[in-house]
Order: C-alpha cells, then sequence, then structure tokens
C-alpha cells in the first residue's frame, strides 16, 4: 500500500464490494430509476400540456367570430358611417372578408418554399396586395383532387401564366351519403404545371382571394389545390364569360330605347349597361374595405352570369407590380394594360384606390361604347419603346377619351371625375354606386328592386359554395 503510484493508481483498481455494500449500491440505483422515470413523466406532461394550450389557441383562431350565428361570411355594419349607408340601401350587407390569421393555420403540407410568414405590425393594416408574403392559405380550402374532374374541352380562357378550364367537383350531401352531386366550377393552373414561377403566382393569387373573402360582385373561391407541387384555383363558373366579349357579341342586340324593365326580353338594354356599372363600383368598394387595390380592372377581367349579375375577377396581381415589362410587352393586337392605368400608375407604378378610380372610369368607356378599345386609332402604336411617356404626355395634356356613343352628359361627366390628373381630387366608388344607384331607379325601380333581390340570392348562393365544401368535410370524417 506505501508503494502505490498514488491515489488515482489505487482507485484504478477494480474494488469487489462486500455482501453489505452490493446491498446499498442495488438501493441507490433503484432510487435513481425511479427518479429519472418520474423526471421523464413529468416533463412528458408538461410538453402534452403545453401541445394542448397551443392546438386550443390555435382553433379558436381559425373560426371567425360571427361563425357560430351560422352565417359566416355576412357582416353587421360596425362603424357609424357604415350603419349610415346600410340602413338607407336595400342592397344586402357586404360579406366579410375571411379572416387574417396567423401561420399555425396553414395547410401542413404546404412545402417550405411557400410557407407563410408572420406579417410585421406595420404591414397589418396595408392593401393585401403588399403584403402577400404574409397572407395565409387556409386549410378547411383544400380539395382533395380525387374529387375534381377537369374538361379537356377548349378552355375558358388563358392569360399570361394560367390557363382556366371547366371542371365538376363531386361531392356526397351531407344528408344523403348515397347522392353524390357535382358542382361545376372553373379551374386555373399554371400554363405549364412544372414552372415554378407560375405555380408561385396561382398560389400567391389562390391566397389573395382567400382574404378577399365573398361579395356577389366578386368572383368567389370555391377551393384551392396545393399539395406537392399542384397549384390549382377553384372558382364558382361564370357562365358568360368575360363583360367584354358578352358586350361584342350582343352589340347587334343592343337596344337604346328599351329602358322599361322586361323580365324576359332577349336584348341588351341601356339599362343593362348602368346596372354593370353600377356592380363594377358595389364590387370595387367592397374591395377598397378588404383592403385590396385590384390594379388591372377592365372590362376583359369582369365576368358575368347569365342573370346579368357580374362578378370582378382576377386577382393575379403578383406580375403587376415586380414586372415593369408586363405593361409594354404585350403584342400589338392584345390590348395594353396601360390604356386603363393611371398617370401615377405609368410614371411611378404606383397603384393605390385612386388608380382603381382611374380604371374604372375607362370600363365605363368600354361600357357606354359597347366594348370599344380604349385609345384606338388616337395613340399611334409605332414607337413601343418609349410608347409609356406618349401616353403620359398625352394624359398630362389633359386630352381624355371621347364621350362614348351610348353615355349621356351626365355619365361622361362621371368618366371625367374618374380621369382627374390629381389623384385626391378623383371621384370615389362610393360616389359612383349613389351616381349609378340613382340613374338606375330612374330609369326604372323595378329593375333595381329585381337587381337587389338577385344580389340578395347570390349572397346565398356564395354561401353554399363555403357550405359545399364543409359538407364534403363532414362527410370525409
Ligand atoms: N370563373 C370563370 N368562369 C368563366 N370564365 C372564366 C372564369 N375565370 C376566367 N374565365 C375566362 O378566362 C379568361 C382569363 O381569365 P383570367 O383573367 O383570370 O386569367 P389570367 O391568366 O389572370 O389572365 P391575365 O394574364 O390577362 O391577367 C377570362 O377573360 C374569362 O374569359
Amino acid at each position: 500500500r506505501n508503494l502505490t503510484l498514488g491515489r488515482n493508481f489505487e482507485d484504478s483498481f477494480k474494488r469487489v464490494p462486500r455482501a453489505s455494500e452490493k446491498n446499498e449500491l442495488g438501493d441507490s440505483n433503484v432510487q435513481q430509476i425511479i427518479f429519472i422515470s418520474l423526471y421523464s413523466v413529468f416533463v412528458a406532461l408538461a410538453i402534452g400540456i403545453c401541445c394542448l394550450i397551443k392546438a386550443y389557441k390555435s382553433k379558436k383562431r381559425q373560426l371567425p367570430a360571427n361563425r357560430s350565428k351560422g352565417n359566416e361570411y355576412l357582416l353587421e355594419p360596425t362603424t357609424a358611417d357604415q350603419k349610415k349607408r346600410y340602413s338607407n340601401n336595400i342592397v344586402p350587407p357586404e360579406p366579410t372578408p375571411y379572416p387574417i390569421t396567423s401561420g399555425e393555420d396553414d395547410f401542413g403540407k404546404t412545402p417550405s418554399r411557400l410557407s407563410n410568414e408572420e406579417c410585421p405590425p406595420e404591414l397589418k393594416l396595408a392593401p393585401i396586395n403588399d403584403r402577400i408574403k404574409y397572407l395565409h392559405y387556409y386549410a378547411e380550402v383544400e380539395i382533395n383532387e380525387e374529387d375534381l374532374d377537369i374538361s379537356k374541352g377548349r378552355p375558358l380562357g388563358s392569360g399570361e401564366f394560367g390557363i382556366i378550364r371547366k371542371g365538376f367537383l363531386r361531392s356526397k350531401n351531407s344528408k344523403n351519403k348515397e347522392t353524390e352531386s357535382r358542382l361545376e366550377v372553373a379551374v386555373k393552373s399554371p400554363l405549364n404545371e412544372y414552372n415554378h414561377i407560375q405555380q408561385e403566382l396561382i398560389y400567391d393569387e389562390l391566397k389573395v382571394m382567400c382574404a378577399v373573402g365573398k361579395h356577389p360582385n366578386i368572383l368567389a373561391l370555391v377551393g384551392g389545390i396545393t399539395i406537392g407541387e399542384k397549384r390549382m384555383i377553384i372558382s364558382e363558373l361564370v357562365e358568360n364569360g368575360d363583360l367584354l366579349s358578352f358586350l361584342r357579341k350582343n352589340r347587334r342586340n343592343f337596344t337604346i330605347d328599351q329602358l322599361a324593365f322586361e323580365p324576359e326580353k332577349p336584348s341588351l338594354g341601356l339599362v343593362d349597361l348602368v346596372s354593370f356599372a353600377f356592380q363594377i363600383a358595389k364590387g370595387m368598394e367592397y374591395l377598397i374595405h378588404v383592403p385590396c387595390v385590384h390594379r388591372d380592372l377592365a372590362l376583359r377581367n369582369v365576368l358575368i352570369k347569365g342573370n346579368m349579375v357580374i362578378r370582378i375577377a382576377d386577382f393575379g396581381l403578383a406580375r403587376r407590380h415586380k414586372n415593369k415589362d408586363y405593361y409594354k410587352t404585350q403584342s400589338v393586337d392584345t390590348p395594353l394594360p396601360i390604356h386603363w392605368m393611371a398617370p401615377e400608375s405609368i410614371d411611378k407604378l404606383l397603384f393605390t384606390q385612386k388608380s382603381d378610380v382611374w380604371s374604372y372610369g375607362v370600363c365605363l368607356y368600354e361600357l357606354f361604347s359597347l366594348g370599344k378599345s380604349p385609345y384606338k386609332n388616337v395613340i399611334k402604336y409605332d414607337e413601343r419603346d418609349s410608347y409609356c411617356k406618349y401616353v403620359l404626355a398625352y394624359l398630362n395634356e389633359g386630352k381624355r377619351l371621347a364621350q362614348p356613343a351610348h353615355a349621356d352628359a351626365e355619365i361622361y361627366n362621371v368618366m371625367k371625375l374618374c380621369w382627374d390628373l390629381d389623384m385626391n381630387s378623383r371621384t370615389t366608388f362610393l360616389d359612383c354606386i349613389e351616381f349609378f344607384e340613382k340613374e338606375l331607379k330612374t330609369t326604372s325601380n323595378e329593375y333595381f328592386l329585381d337587381l337587389t333581390r338577385k344580389l340578395r340570392s347570390e349572397t346565398n348562393n356564395q354561401l353554399r359554395l363555403s357550405n359545399w365544401l364543409s359538407d364534403e368535410k363532414h362527410c370525409d370524417s
């Protein structure tokens, strides 16, 4: 013992415990095991409770406040100003947009490159166009691809990035599970389904449509497909297509004398044009409250139903501020979007509610000329490079579109009020609603009341679209 190399050497001998020591050691091991087990159970319980609290909170946030009343998208006027407006107005109360929720409600299988970030506080009240990156896609609108049949026939239309086809959505009615019903829908998908940029543009548009919500004069979203690399927007089908083609097709059927209301009339009357002007202004006023700036309001982007109710469509707006050339590089045959743009949008790419009012004025020109192209034969197309400067100079000189054939002096005056160079002096959508409502009532109060009834029933139809999906989900569960 005296010759050991030191304590450490001594300790390195393997000690064989005596019988009495063995028991002590065994006991302390058991104590350790019990302690570790209890500690693990405690940690697991704490994690479980945290998860439950988080799940409960996110579920609460997912449900709109008024959903429990069974009228999830109907808005009761809140501000004094809104109350005053709605009390004087027979048109049904405006539906609310979907609520903006946090990322926790996102569809779980969304690839990370499309994942949503929390919106910075300073952007929370900005128009949704300025915070597309922070908008959220709602898991509850995700459609099972197996329930969708896309028509192989001619597409309904196509744009720069997307193609729109007719489709059918299958759903089992929750009341009678044996009956399978079909809903006609329009399906927008990327022109090239493997192109990532196009996929993201479709996804952005889907998020914008989620945020815009439902209104009888806005194209309603039925659902979306976002699984894997697939990106599709499923919206209600608007049977008569876009209003521009509709007006052009019906030029021959137009009768200026047909001012009195006739329910079964086959032709297009002046009163219908006034009704379209009224409805577009209603839809645009709703967008202001979202808030959403459309940026491409033109009759080619307004759709018309068989009952003459219109829907404002095309919220695919990402390219509109990212790609300056979008406004210049169209072929000579296609209408140039700059003809609908306010001077400040052409000059500085500044888009606001006021620039939408300018575009609305150009829509009025299209309406009351039965689909004429604005500035055709007025501004030369030769020098395409400097074309924007040319249009800008033309407008800055105070030159404007001429009075269209079917607009009287008062209607033309509304157009000119939309085309004020000073954006702050431009008229508002509320003033336009008031003007065209008065026009409609004086032309035919019966027509106005009928339109009011139609808009109310369209609101209910759009609500049924939301129920269609939830019915289907109930069946699944
Ligand atoms: N829900 C719908 N029901 C019926 N037709 C539709 C529907 N949606 C779009 N269309 C048709 O498809 C055309 C193009 O639609 P849309 O403008 O949404 O496509 P886009 O790819 O965004 O076009 P753009 O590049 O011009 O903005 C419309 O003009 C219309 O004729």
